[in-house]
């Protein structure tokens, strides 16, 4: 059927305060226009205060999921988010090279915005060898960054050192965002698979409220390449969402607060796009 909804999948955890996982993706997918699909591979009880507790999904349904999207849906393009362990990690990798889900965008989950593990510092090595050479875009924050890559960043020039790195490791796109950090203008770098780069600037929203920002990136990321948008033009529009949702802020909880994923606010002239800087 030629006139099929866009349909996309995220595979990850779900957030009980629906800031941040699966709930920030599903949110994200209507927002942009296109179907979501969801496998769950982890239940956490959590709020903006932080992650009080975290049950894995048996293998087996893990697997279960997977099949029955793939064997009904016509899946454009996928995220991953949390995965938790490092068994979890391969058998999504299995999973990803069993069934046709489309483009791939791994959102490298470690941590959550309180600071609590959503991925057991053994299954590292397992996301860099399975899943990274996997991908079309992996987008790790500075702290993930840092762990992929095995170097520290505290500039630009770091910045794009381990962007390359993480590529040689078998990722052919990589978006290492900027958010972490005080500073009042806020860079994401980007590299190409040909090996072209560029940043997207803005301002920092001075704000706590920022629960679901990395979820929210890569699944409008996601939703974009299912519309059939190339790379670049959807790692822009995606960073023009997440800003508007955290711009167009809404108050809920007492810590990291969720964003506004209905907000109307997205526009053009927000964000810079710079070659060299
Ligand atoms: N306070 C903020 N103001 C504006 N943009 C932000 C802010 N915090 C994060 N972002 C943007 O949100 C996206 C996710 O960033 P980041 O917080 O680094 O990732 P993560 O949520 O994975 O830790 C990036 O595009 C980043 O630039
Ligand atoms: C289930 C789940 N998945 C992911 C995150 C990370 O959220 P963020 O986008 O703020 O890094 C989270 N806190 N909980």
């Amino acid at each position: 059927m030629s006139n099929e909804t866009p349909q996309v999948l995220t595979i990850a955890g779900a957030d009980s305060s629906g800031g941040a996982g699966i709930s920030a993706d599903l949110k994200t997918f209507a927002a942009q226009g296109v179907y979501g699909a969801n496998v769950f591979v982890a239940l956490t009880a959590q709020n903006t205060l932080g992650v009080q507790d975290v049950l894995m999904t048996p293998p087996d349904m893990i697997w279960s999921q997977m099949k029955s999207i793939a064997d009904d849906l016509a899946i454009k393009a996928i995220k991953t988010g949390m995965l938790g362990n490092a068994e979890t990690v391969a058998l999504v990798a299995k999973g990803l090279q069993n069934f046709d889900f489309g483009k791939y965008v791994l959102d490298p989950v470690m941590f959550a915005k309180g600071g609590a593990k959503l991925l057991n510092p053994d299954a590292v090595a397992a996301v860099k060898s399975l899943l990274l050479p996997l991908t079309e875009l992996v987008t790790p924050n500075m702290p993930e960054a840092e762990i992929l890559s095995g170097q520290a960043i505290n500039n630009r020039q770091d910045m794009q050192r381990a962007a390359r790195t993480i590529q040689k490791l078998g990722a052919k796109n990589v978006l290492l965002k900027g958010g972490h950090g005080q500073s009042s203008r806020i860079e994401d770098y980007i590299l190409l698979a040909d090996g072209t780069d560029f940043w997207l600037a803005s301002q920092r929203v001075h704000t706590e409220r920022t629960h679901g920002t990395g979820d929210t990136i890569s699944a409008a990321i996601t939703s974009q390449l299912a519309l059939g948008k190339t790379l670049d033009v959807a790692i822009l529009n995606g960073k023009r969402y997440v800003d508007a949702t955290i711009r167009d802020g809404i108050a809920v909880g007492h810590g990291h607060g969720p964003l506004n994923h209905g907000t109307k606010l997205v526009t053009e002239d927000t964000i810079e796009v710079l070659h060299d800087i």
